[in-house]
């Protein structure tokens, strides 16, 4: 239950956790279905940091070089790569339209809609684009971090009445037009170390923008994700199996 769930979250007892995965059968038929549980106790449609463990593991188990794992947003694609400790999640394709981010009201320009934070004459932040990469998420361009109290800022943003699924809600700052850096503030858990649907969100409405070209570099507290948007739409994320992410494989 999300009560249970939320106990395990918060470090009672146990090492806590920002989600928490359960591995069940495939009703599609993939290698398997990943149910996605934030810390508040919400199921959610993406993860892209436990979707590179989960690959691992199967393809370790298993011996394959590419799996198929399912989840509430759809079925995603994993593969090895020459390294035996990173791997590639095919997320799928990005949404922009403002139904499907989704978004309460309509908006035709989705790079950059009217979600200004602060005084309306002198906003600390404004504009954010907006995408669906499987889960919802809002992007705020800005020059530096330190002007922002994200803490304060994400819970006011998350439950913006703009966003009836919530959001998550990270400020980029763009490096280069192939490096872009990260802070997030996730929906249903707070500011996190990494979260690999923002790098993902973050790469594919940089270069919408026309900020970054389509493969970047994303650098958050926790590590670096090289980020692909293909010219077939599909998005790659390659990175690290943070295998310290996985305390525990509980086997029920
Ligand atoms: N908080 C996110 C889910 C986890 C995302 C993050 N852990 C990742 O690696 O993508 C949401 O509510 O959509």
């Amino acid at each position: 239950t999300p009560e249970m769930i939320k106990r395990f979250a918060a470090r009672e007892p146990g090492p806590g956790c920002d989600q928490l995965i359960v591995l069940e059968q495939s009703p599609a038929g993939a290698d398997l279905f990943m149910r996605i549980y934030n810390a508040d106790g919400s199921e959610v449609g993406a993860c892209g940091n436990a979707a590179r463990c989960v690959a691992w593991l199967i393809m370790q188990e298993n011996a394959q070089q590419t799996c198929r794992i399912e989840t509430l947003s759809g079925i995603i694609g994993g593969s090895a790569t020459s390294n035996e400790w990173i791997t590639s999640i095919d997320m799928g394709r990005p949404k922009f339209d403002w139904q499907d981010i989704p978004l309460a009201e309509e908006f035709h320009d989705t790079r950059g809609i009217e979600l200004q934070v602060g005084p309306i004459d002198a906003p600390i932040l404004h504009t954010p684009s907006v995408v669906n990469v499987g889960n919802p998420h809002a992007i705020y361009w800005v020059k530096s971090f330190s002007n922002y109290d994200l803490s304060g800022l994400g819970p006011l943003l998350e439950h913006h009445p703009l966003f009836p699924e919530r959001a998550n809600i990270s400020l980029a700052i763009v490096h280069s037009d192939t490096h872009i850096e990260l802070k997030v503030w996730e929906r249903g858990v707070g500011l996190t170390k990494a979260c690999g649907s923002a790098a993902c969100a973050a790469a594919v409405c940089a270069s919408r923008n026309k900020l970054t070209e389509r493969e970047v570099k994303v650098t958050l507290p926790g590590g670096d994700l090289w980020i692909t948007w293909r010219e077939d739409d599909h998005i790659i994320m390659t990175g690290a199996v943070a295998l310290d992410g996985i305390i525990e494989l509980a086997t029920s």
